[in-house]
């Protein structure tokens, strides 16, 4: 019998700024082709969490692991399989869209030949192959975003991870790149973390990681935590699970 490793595994995770606990104990996986969706409210930990998986910061309780590497001891290696979208774009508006996923494709060490096919078959499957050329200043921001998700996808990682990507999108936008990425979930194998404050991006086939006062207060299925708390619709479980505590 095969045992599926999770590509993202979280393990007894806390995190303090001083003597503000950001994150305490948190722990929860994500396996290949499932679409996790982060909801908490501000100040709930996500950004915290983002930045101990991206290992921006070092986590000095718990565990990381990223298709089953350890993101302290094998860092490089867990790193190598992630993908990450910032909710603040990153992307050189001065230059065009295929030379940005060069510069990234250099970074990651593909070859000339490597990059140039894997540039063309994100960007295809983006449907913007043909604007290549193009500045990125000259793009819409839905556009702006679909490059993005190309670039962090160049290097095919196991992991994305999405960090309010739809902030600033008008809604035909936003819809197209919900509706890709649960594309790219069911036909890639991809897993994805995504932070969201945005119950409508949910799907019904998601799983939801609940997180309010840097714990986790509920993580399954969407159906679970619906069922789990007694509620109709995401949003009403939303709001029991992060009552609790208030005041
Ligand atoms: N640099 C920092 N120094 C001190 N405290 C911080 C720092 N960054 C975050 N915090 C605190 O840590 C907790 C978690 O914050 P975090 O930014 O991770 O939450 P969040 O869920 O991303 O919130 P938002 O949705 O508002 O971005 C909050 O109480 C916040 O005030």
């Amino acid at each position: 019998m095969s045992v599926t490793v999770p590509v993202l595994e979280v393990e007894r995770l806390s995190f303090a700024y001083g003597p503000c606990k950001a994150l305490d104990d948190v722990a929860f996986q994500v396996q290949p082709g499932e679409c996790a969706i982060l909801l908490g409210p501000n100040g709930a930990g996500k950004s915290t969490l983002f930045s101990l998986v991206t290992r921006l910061y070092e986590a000095p309780a718990g565990q990381i692991r990223i298709a089953g590497r350890s993101l302290r001891q094998e860092s490089c290696a867990a790193l190598s399989r992630l993908g990450v979208v910032f909710q603040q774009p990153t992307l050189d508006l001065d230059l065009s869209v295929a030379q940005n996923l060069r510069y990234h494709a250099a970074l990651h060490g593909l070859s000339r030949r490597e990059a140039e096919l894997r540039i063309r078959e994100e960007l295809e499957r983006q449907g913007m192959y043909g604007r290549r050329d193009e500045k990125v200043r000259q793009l819409n921001g839905g556009h702006r975003r679909r490059v993005e998700i190309a670039r962090a996808l160049l290097h095919r990682p196991a992991l994305l991870l999405l960090d309010e990507p739809s902030v600033g999108l008008d809604v035909p936008s936003r819809r197209a790149l919900v509706d890709h990425i649960h594309a790219l979930c069911r036909s890639q194998g991809l897993a994805v973390l995504w932070a969201t404050h945005l119950i409508d991006e949910i799907g019904a086939d998601d799983s939801l990681i609940v997180l309010h006062k840097g714990r986790v207060r509920a993580w399954g299925p969407v159906r679970e935590v619906l069922a789990s708390q007694g509620a109709a619709t995401v949003s009403a479980a939303f709001h029991r699970l992060t009552a609790e505590g208030e005041g």
